[in-house]
């Protein structure tokens, strides 16, 4: 049993949407296949993974390092104990081989990439859902109803109001209960009147959460937090710089409401620094980091045990990126639920073809591995790379 082909392409996940910091005219992503010798239903099994969205493609780091490192490895060594699958862990450590700790950059995206193609390998090897087999690994009893929520409410050229307000009763209309929108894109007052449209518009059926991309320095932030205070939101997320504790401690004293964040942070050292420094309360902040962004499950689930040591519930994690991967996360270990953009970012980003959004939750169907195969479309470019 061995890895015998890494395929990896950049692929566009361009729209002419904005959020306060970036544009996304020009965003990519890397699709990657990891090629195993393990046939299952009369083919070879094939790992697919992407990078989730907000970091471009890391083909470079791919091919250069981390690919290679896998490849090169001696097949045995990345066996488990048993010998009839990949260990996830020990081809994790084979790609990190050589490299420094800290200054965790973009490396973090490539690996993140590859490990989730390595795990949907590694799931559809033992021929079970991710979901099902993270619970068994972890002893728990995996919960295939997750709680989503739409993210979107992106500026645009020509976006009014109105664009906006029918924008969010399209995702209410698909069975949403939590949405989200941008801010810090415009003045303040401009994202007052954008706020109190989507409030009115959604009334009592959903909540509204809303996300500053990082762009605040603390007087902002707290000028907004000031002004946020007065709403009923599901949260207020990255107002300021995502390395920028002091900032996000600060902001606590003046918004007794729910913070989110951590969508760049990309290793657990940085997690645990946000839980010793961050101020954010366990009780009612949320925490997003992204597995595809932050080297892999095999790190996020250092990132969990960090924690669990500071004190917190996995169900205070939503991570970011509205993909399969982090879905199965989710249902397997107990976080809080997942982000969704039911208009955004595909195909890679949402769920399988025959899964509905009801009450703010989908209920995860039991394909093999991460469940790519179940959404034709994600599906159809993925075998475009590998079958
Ligand atoms: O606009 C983005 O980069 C995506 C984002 O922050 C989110 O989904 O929370
Ligand atoms: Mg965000």
């Amino acid at each position: 049993m061995r890895i015998v082909d890494v395929r990896e392409i950049t692929q566009p996940i361009s729209s002419p949407i904005r959020n306060a910091y970036i544009d996304f005219t020009k965003m990519t992503t890397s699709l990657v296949a990891v090629v195993t010798d393990v046939v299952r239903d009369g083919r070879p099994v094939v790992g697919y993974g992407f990078n989730s969205n907000g970091r471009y493609g890391q083909g470079g780091l791919i091919r250069e390092r981390f690919a290679p490192r896998l490849l090169e490895a001696d097949p045995k060594a990345l066996l488990n104990e048993a010998g009839d699958n990949i260990d996830p862990d020990k081809a994790w450590a084979a790609m990190m081989a050589n490299e420094k700790p800290g200054g965790h950059g973009e490396r973090s995206v490539a690996v993140g990439t590859l490990d989730m193609a390595i795990w949907d390998a590694v799931a559809k090897i033992a021929e079970k859902p991710l979901f099902r087999l993270l619970a068994e690994r972890h002893g728990r009893e995996a919960n295939p109803r997750v709680f989503v929520y739409a993210a979107g409410g992106y500026y645009y050229p020509g976006k009014d109001d109105d664009a906006l307000r029918a924008e969010m009763r399209s995702y209410l209309d698909r069975g949403y209960n939590v949405v989200k929108m941008k801010i810090g894109g415009a003045s303040l007052t401009e994202d007052r009147r954008r706020i109190e449209a989507v409030l009115a518009e959604i009334g009592s059926q959903a909540q509204l959460a809303v996300d500053a991309n990082g762009r605040f320095d603390l007087e902002t932030a707290i000028a907004y937090a000031k002004a946020l205070r007065d709403y009923p939101l599901f949260w207020y997320e990255e107002a300021g710089d995502p390395l920028d504790y002091a900032l996000q401690s600060a902001l606590a004293e003046f918004y007794p409401g729910p913070m989110a964040t951590g969508e760049n942070l990309f290793s657990h050292q940085d997690a645990r620094n946000l839980l010793r420094y961050g101020g954010m309360r366990p009780d009612r902040d949320w925490l997003q980091f992204d597995c595809a962004l932050s080297y892999g499950l095999c790190e996020y689930t250092r990132t969990l045990e960090a924690l669990k040591v500071a004190g917190w519930s996995w169900s205070r994690c939503v991570p970011h990126g509205g993909h399969q991967m982090s879905l199965n996360i989710a249902a397997g270990l107990g976080l809080g639920g997942n982000e969704s953009y039911p208009d955004l970012f595909q195909p890679y980003g949402g769920f399988p073809d025959s899964v509905r959004v009801e009450n703010g939750h989908v209920t995860m169907p039991e394909l093999p591995g991460i469940g790519f195969e179940g959404k034709s479309d994600l599906i159809s470019v993925m075998r475009d790379l590998a079958s």
